[in-house]
């Protein structure tokens, strides 16, 4: 375990291989295989790739989601090469390490939405990760951030009261990345973090980052399928299949290089979405 003050990269994984460990009747299975990749600090990376391409499981580890709490799916485990991420290298660290790490490292898991408390009104969700650090923080600065961060993902103030259930998927999603990013992270580790939200509020996400990117230092890593996001934020994306990394590049480079199949695939879907007119 080793822990610089100021990082050579936000993320630097190094022939990263990871496995789920094996639980009854499965063997254990291996999820991503020599995965190198390099996320520079205030660099935004993107991350794609079909189902079942271990993107969940990249955004997991570099996320430090890395231990099973009781009575759930086992967490995933790093078995080969390094993670190191925020300057701290995740093979084998240490909780307390972990839980240092962690605290400059927001992640956006894919079902965040769903899993947003139920019995808590919007404004006390998006606190859960302020009054989880300092019980005592001022009850009047964390109205302020919450309403800040609400107003940040465009929801009106009215849906502060209401609890989950009394809203859309898309408007969940967008609570869940206002908690998210409440407490301001170095590093974002967002999965799938425009699913569910309508089309004309997705630029909202974008102007968010953009914001976060001029208030300080910000990386981050997007998994996600949605072109439009990876234009305007990202520089590069990765591309996985099967637990590797098969591309690099710019998304419009990826996308015309034509190499794979799935994402020759999505370049066909987008260009006949815009021969109809879509
Ligand atoms: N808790 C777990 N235990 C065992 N295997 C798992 C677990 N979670 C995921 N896997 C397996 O690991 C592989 C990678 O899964 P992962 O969720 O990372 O893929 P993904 O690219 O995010 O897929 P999707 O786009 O469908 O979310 C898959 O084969 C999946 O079945």
């Amino acid at each position: 375990m080793t822990a610089s003050a100021t990082p050579e990269a936000a993320v630097l994984a190094d022939d990263l291989a990871v496995e789920y460990p094996a639980r009854r009747p499965s063997a254990p299975h291996r999820a991503l295989d020599g995965v190198s990749l390099r996320v520079g600090v205030d660099e935004i990376i993107g991350i794609i790739g079909e189902t079942g391409a271990g993107k969940s499981t990249l955004a997991r580890v570099l996320a430090g989601d890395l231990v099973t709490p009781k009575g759930t799916d086992p967490a995933p485990v790093i078995v080969g090469g390094e993670a190191t991420v925020l300057g701290s290298r995740l093979r084998g660290i240490r909780r307390r390490e972990l839980d240092r790490v962690t605290f400059k490292v927001a992640h956006l898991p894919q079902d965040a939405a769903s899993r947003l408390t139920p019995e808590r009104t919007v404004s006390e969700i998006i606190a859960e990760p302020i009054l989880q650090r300092d019980r005592h923080y001022n009850r009047k600065a964390i109205g302020l951030r919450v309403a800040t961060m609400l107003d940040a993902v465009q929801l009106p103030l009215a849906v502060l009261d209401k609890f989950p259930f009394e809203l859309s998927s898309g408007q969940r999603q967008r609570v869940a990345i206002a908690k998210s990013l409440v407490l301001g992270p170095e590093l974002w580790i967002a999965d799938e973090p425009t699913a569910g939200i309508d089309v004309t509020v997705r630029g909202a996400i974008n102007d968010l980052i953009g914001r976060l990117r001029e208030e300080g230092s910000f990386s981050a890593v997007l998994v996600s399928h949605d072109l439009s996001l990876l234009r305007r934020t990202t520089c590069r994306v990765a591309a996985l299949e099967s637990g590797r990394v098969v591309g690099l590049g710019p998304i419009d480079e990826l996308l015309a290089g034509g190499q794979h199949p799935f994402l020759s695939g999505l370049a066909d879907a987008e260009n006949r979405v815009t021969a109809d007119g879509g």
